[in-house]
């Protein structure tokens, strides 16, 4: 079992700045076109299928570095290498990302399919990071932004995606109803979901005070 301090303190405040550098050496190791298979935008209120786009009207995209003031990671992969990817092994080097599996969504395939598709649309958070790279098919990694809106991003295959501890978020397949993800994780995973509200776990206050201030810097805020 890996310490706390390592699981969920993640990124303190004091290295917010360098931790950014550190995210762009990578972002530049990696593949063009990341729009191609990360894309995201503000979600309707329709209470329609939960596998739909749910585009408001017109559509309110958000730019990919807008998540980065969530705290959400993006990169694109060459997703027909995982398993040699020079670019990979690179990521999970910087973040210490030592555990590696895979999780199949689809009915075929996933034990329990129906609750645990329901359990994962349940809005709630982790207690350390959620990292997954979309080897195959497609889904919905829903986050709330600063104002509890909810932000979608859709994941296809090459995508990776990490949301930080304390976020508050869902997951749901999209109409293709397939999605073959590698999960990873810094030392022995735990995967157990907190549904909101949950405000009173640390990594939820470490969560607010990384990335609840829209980046406003603490001494602003002070001097207020
Ligand atoms: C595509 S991996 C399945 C979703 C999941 O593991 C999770 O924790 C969603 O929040
Ligand atoms: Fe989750
Ligand atoms: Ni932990």
């Amino acid at each position: 079992m890996k310490s706390r301090s390592a699981c969920c303190l993640p990124w303190p405040q004091s290295s917010r700045g360098k931790f950014s550098s550190e995210v762009l050496e990578m972002a530049v190791a990696g593949m063009d076109g990341k729009e191609e298979v990360i894309q995201a935008w503000y979600m309707d209120d329709s209470a329609e299928d939960q596998r739909l786009l749910h585009h408001r009207e017109p559509k309110e995209f958000v730019a990919l570095e807008k998540l980065d003031e969530l705290g959400v990671l993006s990169w694109r992969l060459d997703a027909d290498k995982y398993e040699t990817d020079e670019d990979l092994k690179k990521i999970r080097k910087a973040r210490g990302y030592s555990y590696v599996d895979f999780c199949e969504v689809s009915r075929e395939t996933l034990p329990n399919y129906d609750e645990k598709i329901k359990n994962f649309f349940e809005e709630h958070l982790h207690t350390d990071e959620e990292i997954r790279y979309c080897v195959a098919g497609s889904g919905y990694f829903d986050v709330r932004d600063h104002d509890d809106k909810w932000i979608r991003i859709a994941v296809k295959k090459g995508g990776m995606i990490v949301l930080p501890a304390g976020i508050y978020h869902r997951f749901t397949l999209d109409t293709n109803n397939y999605i073959k993800a590698m999960r990873l994780f810094v030392g022995d995973p735990v995967w157990t979901p907190f549904n909101r509200p949950h405000d009173e776990l640390p990594a939820r206050k470490e969560y607010i005070e990384t990335f609840g201030n829209k980046g406003i810097p603490e001494q602003a805020i002070e001097a207020r």
